[in-house]
């Protein structure tokens, strides 16, 4: 399903291997006639929003009580409640124990259900801004802040840009600073030619005229690593408790990632997906938000992924190629537009492999927890900017990962949030 697939993002080959065939896709929707602004508009940029968006399901996302049992001894449960569509804390607490043992639950499983529900960590995600108790996984942590890696050099920065117009010329770029500390960690690397030049019908040139989205320079932490294209981490992007946080939801909830194509070898990691309203998923949308001005309802669904040692995600895209696509702009049309900023969030720290490496910039970003990496797959008029191909390189020990992929304009998940979307929507339509 076209939604999916941009859940997914597009897995791509090196030429040793064979290419997936671009998955089909069914009819798209046109373009309106008359596209809504934007929020960038708003902010003074001149993309249009894509049209109204067409009510396509997203990727199925993990509910409160699901994550809520993730977090304690009760993970076991999950599949029961999951079942039986008991979503939010307060149906569960509904559940007399007649209720549950009607499910089927022994007395022990119930004993550890009311203890848990009676424990002060079972307020509901809203009341607590996080999930449920119980204790943080303590795998691949370091507290000495020393991440592995050779680190090659060290240049002083060359101050900040806005972000934004680059976009002319061939795909090289400089690298305005890295750090020789490698608990800083990027590092450049040789960049491979072939995947330099790697055929992705990419020619090396960049489109021209292309914006990419403007982030808020004054956030706390925001450092441009890399100038054309830019690229930016934030340290500290997420607490220390945030990241165990999404480490203890995401262990038992994840199932193998999929790419554009499915499952598929190029991607061997597992991941899940949190609802947007739930658990941790709205302090950290918000932080995203206000990182790049967007409204959290033009952001997916967080993922959250782990990599096991040995897993990888070959260097791909996050933004539909529209090059490999039947049908050009269909999948980013369809609902939300195209992805033009990509958060990944590093949740913990292996002391080594695991670099998220950007081939076509020489650069590889060493993972630290609760450190950002931003950049855009897109720009603002939905061009793909192949510059920013990557790759998850395979992991040594444990890692884990959290991405919040921003699109061009509102995903209408179908969710009673839709009120919110409408009343955007609605806005939109009366400017
Ligand atoms: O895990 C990483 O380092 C990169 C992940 C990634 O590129 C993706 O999930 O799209
Ligand atoms: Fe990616």
């Amino acid at each position: 399903m076209a939604a999916e697939a941009m859940a997914a993002p597009l897995a791509a080959t090196p030429p040793s291997v064979a290419r997936p065939r671009p998955t089909p896709l069914p009819p798209q929707p046109q373009h309106s006639a008359r596209p809504a602004p934007s929020s960038a508009d708003r902010r003074g940029g001149t993309h249009a929003l894509p049209a109204p968006t067409q009510r396509v399901a997203l990727p199925p996302a993990e509910s409160e009580v699901s994550c809520w049992l993730a977090r304690g001894v009760l993970a076991d449960l999950i599949p029961l409640f999951r079942e039986e569509a008991i979503e939010r804390l307060e149906q569960l607490r509904a559940l007399t124990d007649d209720d549950l043992r009607e499910l089927g639950l022994k007395m022990g499983a119930r004993l550890r259900l009311r203890n848990a529900l009676a424990a002060p960590s079972a307020s509901t995600s809203q009341e607590r801004g996080g999930v449920g108790g119980g204790a943080a996984p303590s795998d691949a942590e370091r507290e000495d802040g020393t991440a592995g890696g050779e680190t090659v050099g060290e240049v002083g920065w060359e101050g900040e840009g806005e972000g934004e117009g680059e976009g002319e010329g061939e795909g090289g770029g400089e690298v305005v600073g890295y750090h020789s500390s490698a608990s800083w960690g990027v590092r450049a690397v040789v960049v491979d030619k072939q995947l330099a030049n790697w055929n992705d019908r990419w020619d090396g040139r960049v489109p021209a005229g292309g914006a990419h989205l403007p982030l808020d320079l004054t956030y706390p932490g925001l450092v441009r690593v890399h100038a054309a294209p830019p690229l930016f981490l934030c340290d500290d992007f997420l607490s220390p408790q945030e990241c165990d946080d999404l480490i203890a939801i995401c262990t038992p909830l994840v199932t193998r990632s999929k790419t554009d194509g499915g499952v598929s070898e190029a991607r061997t990691s597992r991941s899940c997906h949190l609802e947007r309203d739930i658990g941790a998923a709205p302090a950290l949308l918000k932080k995203a938000s206000r990182l790049t001005g967007k409204p959290t309802a033009e952001m997916e669904t967080p993922q959250l992924a782990r990599y096991e040692r040995g897993q990888f995600y070959r260097p791909h895209h996050d933004a539909q190629d529209e090059s490999l696509s039947a049908r050009p702009h269909s999948v980013g049309s369809a609902n939300g537009g195209q992805r033009i900023c990509t958060v990944l969030i590093y949740l913990n720290q292996p002391d080594e492999g695991g670099f998220t490496r950007f081939e076509r910039l020489g650069i590889e970003v060493v993972p630290r927890r609760g450190r950002a990496v931003i950049f855009f797959p897109a720009f603002l008029d939905g061009r793909i900017d192949k510059r920013y191909l990557h790759e998850a390189r395979p992991a040594v020990q444990t890692k884990y990962v959290c991405q919040i992929w921003i699109r061009q304009g509102v995903i209408d998940d179908g969710k009673p949030a839709g009120l919110g979307f409408a009343l955007l929507s609605a806005l939109r339509e009366s400017r």
